[in-house]
């Protein structure tokens, strides 16, 4: 909707109304229209400002219409219609300006900002071109350098900034609507054909100015043109897919009914750190950045020393990249575990070892005042078992935070069966101040994120048996999207972090026999062999790759690797094939699927989005792939289904190949949409069917 008002004299004032953020919605664009017709109409208006209610002026076009039919007036011809008025208006813009919203006051001839305000052009993250005229009045507004790295950057910016480049003509830290107000009233009556901005010609380099003449001419038709393709094409789906299931996760729900709207978070200004390790000290520099006061404590001396002096720094250079809203928090340094008796929050970031961390627990439980919250940021390891150990259970979860903790986006918040609601509303919260996308997770090993890792490394392990190199495995993942393959991305990590795991699990170490079979299924021992050999990656400078030396970066293809290979084969009689790049997606992408259904099957997460936005935000998922989930919907559930099954039946000791009940289920009804499958697997619950 847009309501109309009469200011005292001659004034117009039309509000978006479309909470939260104003979207251009069907009915705001309807509303619109209207009101400026009886603007135009009014003979007693001579000036009109257009704002947006509750502070936000507008957040673009209403993303949720772009699944369904287009209604209610277009969004071009409706700024066109603005900018051809022949009385003045100007945008008032307080909060944000995005997308169809920036659109919207580049069609109007003036536009005013509260100094708080941001603006930009963010279409580009969604898969789409500003296609209101945003790519056409924009370079003619600010030149096409400036313009360009709007438009293909999506960033927001600054009032401060868009003033600078020319975009807005005055900025305010009153109340923008009275001095937008004022400001038309001055300028009424004066030529507007210079603030038509589609009717000006663009200040280009003299050079590409001829060439980019006609080009210009035809700009409105090119930009409906290409904004038709994106706009039907699947990058566009998967990215829009993406903006919602980072904010669907935010509204959390656990199996016991307790969820986001019913649960009270404690707002923390306390917290210790117990462990300052690479991860310990992110997190405490992450804390730190959002004002709250922390006790970082750590009993190794040289540890201890080296922390003391690595995390001040971490800290003066994030916040000196980030514009921070409160002073950071005072960090305090410590070897006493004594110290944290009066925080309000504790995350243990020792060693993954889990008699260290009862031990901690237990110490913890009886230094810490009753009441405080205790979180380990362990990375798979039973929740529950810790709980178990201190005097209030319902005060424990699992804050799983990724490397390097103070810049990656994604947290696992782990809830175990006697997490209290307020425990889990309570780091879910915390994540949020620290700009992290927090997904609630149940508590099994592995959590959700690296319990679906393992059967895509397995798979990748067992492709290298068959004859692939990590080269071309890593090759076909990369050109899928993700930024690194999965055997560069764990000589990153570092190959000892499995190698322990296994070595827990008594899959691997003294006493086990070097078969290909363990516990009842089909093993490989090749990454334990590989660290046998000394080899665990970018740390020492050999690995599935070598570098230029311990701490090297830049991979490089081993001959080592080559020749380990095809000995290992030959022990094994395993006859070397050639692989496509086609199998290597399936079997690596499909098995890590498969165990992401198995984890909405087992209610360890609440739906495909929590699982996607797991994938996109802490394990390099590419985002125009939507997420694991919203992929096996684009492929076709029923195919995936069907080379499931098919490499199932060639491996029949995998069983991580093997389809889970739900996606068998969800291909008998039909294959429905990912966005439904949340409420079709809590009936399916309900009904006993999974
Ligand atoms: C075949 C040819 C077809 C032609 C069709 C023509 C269509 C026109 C095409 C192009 C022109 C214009 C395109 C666009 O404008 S695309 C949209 C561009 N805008 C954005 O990308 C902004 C997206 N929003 C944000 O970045 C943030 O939400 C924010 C900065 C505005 C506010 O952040 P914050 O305060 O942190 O709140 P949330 O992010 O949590 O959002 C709150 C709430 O609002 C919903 N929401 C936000 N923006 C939109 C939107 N543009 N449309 C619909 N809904 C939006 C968000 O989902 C949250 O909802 P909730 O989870 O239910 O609370």
């Amino acid at each position: 909707m847009a309501m109309y008002s009469r200011l005292p004299g001659s004034v117009a004032l039309i509000t978006l109304q479309n909470p939260p953020v104003n979207a251009l919605s069907a009915a705001v664009r309807q509303g619109i229209v209207d009101t400026v017709q009886r603007a135009l109409k009014d003979p007693k208006v001579t000036s009109v400002v257009i704002c947006g209610q509750n502070g936000k002026f507008c957040g673009g076009a209403d993303i949720r219409e772009f699944a369904g039919p287009m209604l209610g007036p277009p969004l071009v011809p409706m700024i066109h219609a603005i900018e051809a008025v022949d009385k003045p208006v100007a945008a008032a813009i307080e909060g944000v300006a995005l997308g169809g919203g920036l659109e919207l006051a580049l069609g109007c001839h003036y536009r005013i900002a509260h100094s708080k305000a941001l603006l930009g052009l963010p279409e580009v993250t969604l898969g789409l071109l500003p296609g209101a005229g945003g790519s056409q009045r924009l370079p003619r507004l600010i030149g096409l350098t400036a313009a360009l790295d709007l438009i293909t950057t999506g960033r927001h910016i600054s009032a401060a900034e868009a003033l600078k480049l020319g975009i807005l003509d005055q900025v305010t830290d009153n109340n923008v609507v009275d001095q937008a107000v004022e400001f038309v009233r001055r300028v009424a009556g004066q030529p507007l054909d210079s603030r038509r901005l589609s009717t000006l010609p663009c200040p280009c380099p003299p050079d590409v100015d001829s060439l980019l003449d006609k080009a210009m001419v035809k700009g409105m038709e090119k930009e409906r043109d290409l904004l038709t393709t994106l706009f039907n094409s699947g990058q566009a789906r998967a990215l829009q897919y993406a903006f919602f299931s980072q904010r669907v996760v935010g509204k959390w729900s656990l199996p016991s009914g307790a969820s986001w709207d019913n649960s009270a978070a404690r707002t923390i200004s306390k917290a210790a750190v117990i462990g300052l390790g690479t991860m310990g000290r992110g997190i405490v520099v992450a804390l730190a950045l959002t004002g709250i006061s922390v006790v970082a404590v750590e009993t190794q001396e040289k540890q201890l020393a080296e922390a003391s002096q690595a995390v001040p720094a971490m800290l003066q250079r994030e916040a000196g990249r980030r514009s921070l809203a409160t002073p950071p928090g005072v960090i305090s340094f410590s070897s006493n575990l004594q110290d944290v008796s009066e925080v309000e929050l504790v995350i243990e970031a020792v060693f993954e070892d889990m008699s260290l961390k009862l031990q901690v627990f237990r110490h913890l439980t009886s230094v810490c005042r009753p009441g405080t919250l205790l979180c380990s940021n362990t990375s798979g390891l039973d929740i529950d078992q810790l709980a178990a150990v201190t005097q209030s259970p319902g005060l424990v979860v699992g804050m799983h935070f990724f490397a390097p903790a103070h810049v990656m986006k994604l947290l696992e918040v782990v809830y175990g069966p006697r997490s209290s609601p307020e425990a889990v509303a309570t780091a879910m919260q915390l994540g949020k101040r620290m700009g992290k996308v927090s997904v609630a997770v149940g508590n099994c090993p592995g959590f959700v994120g690296n319990r679906m890792l393992k059967p895509y490394l397995e798979q990748a392990n067992f492709l290298l048996e068959e004859g692939a190199t990590p080269q071309q495995v890593d090759e076909a993942l990369e050109e899928f999207g993700f930024p690194m393959g999965v055997f560069r991305m764990s000589d990153l990590s570092g190959l000892d972090v499995g190698w322990r795991i296994r070595k827990e699990a008594g899959l691997t170490g003294p006493g086990v026999e070097s078969t290909r079979t363990r516990q009842g299924r089909r093993y490989s021992p090749l990454p334990d062999q590989v660290c046998e050999a000394g080899r665990l990656g970018q740390k020492t400078g050999r690995g599935w790759y070598q570098y230029d030396g311990p701490g090297g970066r830049v991979a490089r293809s081993d001959p080592w690797v080559h020749i380990f290979l095809e000995a290992y084969r030959a022990e094994h009689g395993l006859v070397a094939r050639s692989i496509a790049p086609e199998e290597i997606l399936e079997r690596c992408l499909y098995a890590l699927i498969n165990e992401g259904f198995n984890i909405l099957q087992d209610a360890m997460a609440a739906g495909p989005e929590d699982i996607d936005a797991i994938y996109v935000f802490g394990y390099g998922w590419p985002r125009h792939h939507g997420g694991p989930m919203f992929h096996a919907g684009q492929v076709g559930l029923g195919r995936i289904l069907e080379r499931l099954q098919h490499h199932h039946h060639n491996h029949p000791d995998v069983p991580h190949l093997k389809p889970s009940t739900l996606l068998r289920r969800l291909v008998a009804v039909g294959s429905p949409p990912v966005q439904t499958w949340r409420e079709f697997i809590n009936k399916e619950r309900v009904h006993s069917q999974l």
